[in-house]
């Protein structure tokens, strides 16, 4: 079945390029049937015509490898059925790998037109260009010959685009563009057998388009998803795709034939569905947070997280501002209360969860030390993570918490994820799932790693990808608000049975503040305006930002 994956309505397990050739060792052993190549072109076959119901030209781009085998199955099939599909090879016959040459045999018995370059045929709207090109063997090299005139072909077209597994020249591990210029933007990517993390973060969420996802039949096998299945244990995922929240149950097949001793389904616990809002509860119950930023000129960060995190359904928030003439009150929102450090009482620092940075410029470093030392629960942001990142015995500090029992959640963008790891921006973006994993194992805390397509890591955990998102947040504030959001979802979470971990209530609010931008529905979120969508949710259900359950189908 082909289902559709984003927007991200519920959790999904991603499998790196490895992860995925293992995985396709397995199923193939199993010997599912139809063949895979054969499956995948009948996914690919069913999605064109989904989306192309219309085309007066159904162009299939086929590469030199399995990709293009794939893309040979499905033009096989195209034409038995009727369609107007032709191919243009753009790889050596006689050295296609098996599977793929046989694709093409029943390509050539189908009657599949094979076109030169210059007989393609001008194509509209209403048509389909299938990008078979590369997929998981694509390598970081420039494309050259008829593959680097069949990328350049495309990149110049009109029509929509499907590109099959990845779109061309995507790392499906790392989210990264590797072929520059001439990898492939599509309008939709088919995803095969697994959903790759490189298609949710970094570049992945502008070339992939709408992603969607045909386990070709293995499901069954309980190799992706169960913990045990007839095949033996599921191949565990790199990463987990943040879905809506709305589904409380994770993505798990039942195991066919659990044996004993099996261990239960690895997956990762979502917090309890309770309302957290409970009758007989007061506004001790849900915690108090403290916000400690703002330097000279630099107010209104520390205002817009301790007004997120008071949004996000915190008992009492206190905003202590790291500027001695700074203001205080703030009209728009007089319920919080402002506070110099300086007059916090021990229960303060005993009893808050701190959100510490915002807007901190370098007055921070003066009282970070002991927020590291005292502070329970600590959100680090900006120029909290650049203190740490400058100074050694801050970054002690902070890695000795764990020990301690006190947590941690640092918010990096990837500039300060880079300075916290000593490397550059381009380092980190390279592989967002390998920095954002490094940092937290380095720091012994909680990291988001900010962008579109966050990660979260945490020590010993596996990471999420955050599905939800756009660029309407790519404005000044927003990762304030971030900030103060997790800081008030962590404090108002204590008020559960059953408060949820560190991993699991990071994803939830990274993943409620930027699907709260989303569902705003506006181009641009200005960060004060995203505070304000943003409370329709924190007072409610943890994690209740609840669109419609279940996939799409195709
Ligand atoms: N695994 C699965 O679960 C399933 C896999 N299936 C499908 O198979 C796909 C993987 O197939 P694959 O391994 O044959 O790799 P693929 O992406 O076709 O590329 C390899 C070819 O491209 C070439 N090449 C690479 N980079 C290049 C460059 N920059 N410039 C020029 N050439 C370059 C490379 O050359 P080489 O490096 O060997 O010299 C080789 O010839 C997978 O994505 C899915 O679509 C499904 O059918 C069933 C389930
Ligand atoms: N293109 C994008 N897609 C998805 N989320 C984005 C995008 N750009 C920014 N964001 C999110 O917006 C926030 C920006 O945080 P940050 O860079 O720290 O901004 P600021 O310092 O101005 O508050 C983060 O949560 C980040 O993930
Ligand atoms: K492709």
């Amino acid at each position: 079945m082909v289902e559709r994956i984003l927007p991200a309505r519920h959790d999904a397990p991603l499998h790196g390029v490895a992860a995925t050739r293992r995985l396709e060792a397995r199923a193939l052993a199993a010997a599912p049937s139809p063949p895979l190549m054969q499956a995948a072109g009948a996914a690919v076959e069913r999605l064109a015509l989904a989306l192309a119901p219309h085309a007066r030209h159904i162009v299939v781009l086929a590469g030199p490898g399995n990709n293009g085998g794939d893309g040979l199955e499905a033009a096989a099939r195209l034409r038995r059925a009727g369609r107007p599909a032709v191919v243009r090879l753009c790889g050596d016959p006689a050295r296609l790998p098996a599977d793929a040459a046989a694709s093409l045999q029943r390509a050539r018995e189908a009657g599949v037109p094979f076109i030169e370059p210059s007989a393609l045929p001008a194509l509209g709207a209403q048509d389909l260009l299938v990008d078979a090109l590369l997929g998981l063997g694509g390598a970081a090299r420039p494309a050259q010959g008829a593959l680097a005139e069949a990328l350049t072909l495309l990149a110049a077209q009109r029509a929509p685009v499907l590109a099959v597994d990845l779109p061309s020249g995507l790392d499906g591990d790392t989210g990264q563009a590797a072929l520059g210029a001439l990898t492939v933007r599509a309008d939709h990517t088919l995803a095969l057998l697994t959903l790759k993390p490189g298609l949710f973060t970094g570049a992945g969420r502008d070339h992939a388009g709408t992603v969607w996802l045909d386990r070709l039949g293995v499901d069954g096998l309980g190799l992706v998803v169960a913990a045990t299945g007839p095949e033996g244990p599921a191949e565990a995922p790199t990463a987990w795709l943040r879905g809506a929240a709305a589904r409380r149950s994770p993505p798990t097949l039942p195991a066919l034939d659990p044996r004993p001793g099996d261990e239960a389904p690895r997956v990762p616990a979502r917090g309890a569905a309770a309302t957290i809002r409970r009758h007989a509860l007061h506004k001790g119950s849900f915690g108090d947070v403290a916000v400690v930023g703002g330097a000279r000129g630099m107010l209104g960060a520390a205002v817009l997280a301790a007004r997120a995190a008071h949004a996000a359904g915190a008992g009492r928030v206190w905003l202590s501002p790291l500027d001695p003439s700074g203001a205080r009150l703030d009209p728009a929102r007089p319920e919080l209360m402002l506070r110099r450090t300086t007059a916090w009482t021990a229960d303060t620092l005993r009893q808050a969860t701190v959100v510490a940075g915002c807007g901190g410029g370098g007055a921070i470093a003066a009282v970070l030390a002991g927020l590291l030392t005292h502070a329970p629960r600590l959100v680090l942001d900006a120029d909290a993570l650049n203190a740490v990142a400058a100074d050694a015995a801050l970054r002690d500090a902070l890695r000795a918490r764990r020990s301690r029992g006190q947590a941690s959640v640092v918010t990096p963008h990837p500039l300060e994820a880079a300075r916290l790891l000593g490397c550059d921006t381009g380092t980190v973006q390279a592989d967002r799932l390998a920095a954002a994993a490094r940092l937290a194992d380095a720091l012994g805390c909680s990291v988001v790693l900010k962008g579109s397509g966050s990660i979260v890591a945490t020590p010993g955990e596996t990471p999420w990808v955050n599905g939800s998102g756009t660029a309407a947040l790519a404005t000044g504030g927003s990762g304030d608000v971030l900030a103060g959001w997790i800081g008030g979802r962590w404090s108002a979470g204590l008020a559960l049975p059953v408060p949820p971990d560190l991993h699991e209530l990071t994803a939830e609010a990274v993943w409620t503040h930027a699907d709260a931008a989303e569902r705003a529905g506006r181009p641009l979120l200005r960060a004060a305006d995203l505070v304000e969508v943003l409370a329709g949710v924190g007072a409610g259900a943890h994690g209740a930002a609840n669109g419609p359950d279940g996939p799409d189908g195709a």
